[in-house]
């Protein structure tokens, strides 16, 4: 009996599902399927549905609100596909994996079980896009999927390695030990795929791989990766610190908000029993950023207009990436093996690459502009000049799979022992 894993990626603006059938330990599953409903912080949602030549691509989504309503849409489409009879016995799922974005001290994937459910919970305050909807997604995975272990990969794994200095915030180290008040950083998953690819890529070993990391999509973030391990990345305690995002204000002054409004501390209207955000946390994390500044979430539209509020928004992205490679370049002493585009964006952005890129350019990254246009499909890809001094490419992550993958190389860790090919 072929064994499926459920991989799902519940994003602040989309729910992604990915379908496979495990191939054993040593070698990498087949995805039979994925299928996305992206749009949620700009409705109407859309589906996009691949499943070998069979592809949907932006049909719209009446009610498709959550990030729940969005997976039982798309376990209801995944199931009831005749072209996918893996799916037709749900019993065959076999695992589900979860991205957790925020996953507090745990430096790796944990079985879901009542006590790991709690303290997700619990963090939930410090990932409020995130972790409660991830939630919601488990719970109905239990109802649904009673047969299936689910399993918790978190975004701030990858980041355990950053180090104190580092990782530690100058305030009060009584207060911010009992409260665990430090960086923890995400999109680990991501940044886990992106060394694993690229080093296959540039046929390096993951321990000797430099490089400036960036995940560019509705959350976007900054990481700089020394001998395959993370040093420092541009999110902090809660995934709001550093860049700008669809709805993120990004790193701001911590004393604006009370200029803000004088309602900064009171608790916000998506306080629930299990989450609490003040109107601060409300206002910086799902009324600012893209959608503040333009009307829109959508960072395509925004790059491909010349409306003034656009192009400011454009450019406030591409100047604060630029904090970043110029810090994270000095971090790894100039030893780059290349600079990396990844996320919605970063790997369909072509403009942004290109500001960035051009003015990096004192750095020693160059980019092939033919090639930035049109970079193909690869997993990764170069699209610097050939001969820039360091190199500059596309990654194509896919959080999916690198969660899948976990489970095979670690089943006999999960409950289910063993996982057969
Ligand atoms: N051609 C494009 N140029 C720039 N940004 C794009 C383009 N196409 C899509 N995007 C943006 O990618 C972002 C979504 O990225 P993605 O990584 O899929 O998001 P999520 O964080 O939800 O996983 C959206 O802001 C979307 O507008
Ligand atoms: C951590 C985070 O911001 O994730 P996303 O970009 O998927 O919202
Ligand atoms: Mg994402």
């Amino acid at each position: 009996m072929a064994q499926i894993i459920l991989s799902i990626n519940a994003g602040s603006s989309s729910v992604k599902v990915s379908v496979y059938k495990a191939n054993g330990k040593s070698e990498d599953p087949t995805q039979l399927a994925e299928a996305q409903v992206e749009g949620l912080t700009a409705p109407p949602a859309k589906l996009k549905y691949e499943r070998g030549d069979e592809k949907v691509k932006g049909k719209e989504l009446d009610g498709i609100k959550t990030q729940e309503d969005a997976f039982r849409f798309i376990l209801d489409q995944l199931t009831k596909d005749e072209g996918l009879p893996e799916l037709n016995h749900i019993e065959d799922i076999k695992f589900t994996c979860h991205r957790v974005v925020h996953g507090g001290d745990y430096p790796r994937s944990q079985i879901i079980d009542e006590d790991t459910y709690h303290h997700i919970e619990t963090l939930s305050d410090l990932a409020p896009l995130h972790n409660a909807p991830a939630l919601t997604i488990v719970h109905a995975v239990t109802s649904l999927l009673p047969n299936a272990t689910n399993i918790a990969y978190f975004d701030s794994s990858f980041h355990s390695t950053i180090p104190p200095h580092i990782h530690t915030y100058p305030i009060d180290q009584v207060i911010a030990k009992r409260n665990q008040l430090r960086k923890y950083g995400f999109h680990g998953i991501s940044y886990t795929f992106i060394v694993h690819a690229v080093s296959a890529y540039l046929s390096k070993p993951t321990s000797t791989l430099n490089i400036i990391a960036l995940h560019l999509g509705s959350g976007a973030s900054a990481c700089v990766i020394k001998g395959g391990k993370s040093l420092d990345t541009s999110m902090g305690l809660t995934p709001l610190a550093g860049l700008p995002g669809a709805t993120r204000s990004g790193s701001i002054d911590p004393s604006l908000i009370f200029h803000f409004t004088h309602d900064a501390g009171m608790p916000s209207r998506s306080s629930s029993k299990h989450m609490h955000i003040t109107t601060a946390e409300e206002i910086l994390n799902k009324n600012s950023g893209w959608k503040s500044l333009t009307g829109t979430t959508d960072f395509g539209l925004i790059s491909a207009s010349d409306k003034p509020e656009c192009q400011l928004a454009f450019f406030i992205l591409v100047d604060r990436i630029l904090n970043y490679v110029g810090s994270y370049y000095l971090k790894l002493g100039g030893e780059v093996d290349a600079l990396v585009f990844a996320g919605g964006i970063g790997e369909r952005g072509a403009r942004l690459r290109s500001e960035v890129v051009g003015r990096a350019r004192c750095l020693g990254f160059e980019l092939d502009e033919g090639r930035n246009e049109e970079p193909g499909d690869g997993v990764v890809t170069d699209v610097g000049r050939e001969g820039a001094r360091h190199r500059t490419l596309i990654c194509r992550t896919d959080e999916q799979l690198e969660m899948a993958r976990g489970v095979t190389e670690e089943s006999e860790r999960f409950e289910g022992g063993e996982i057969a090919g």
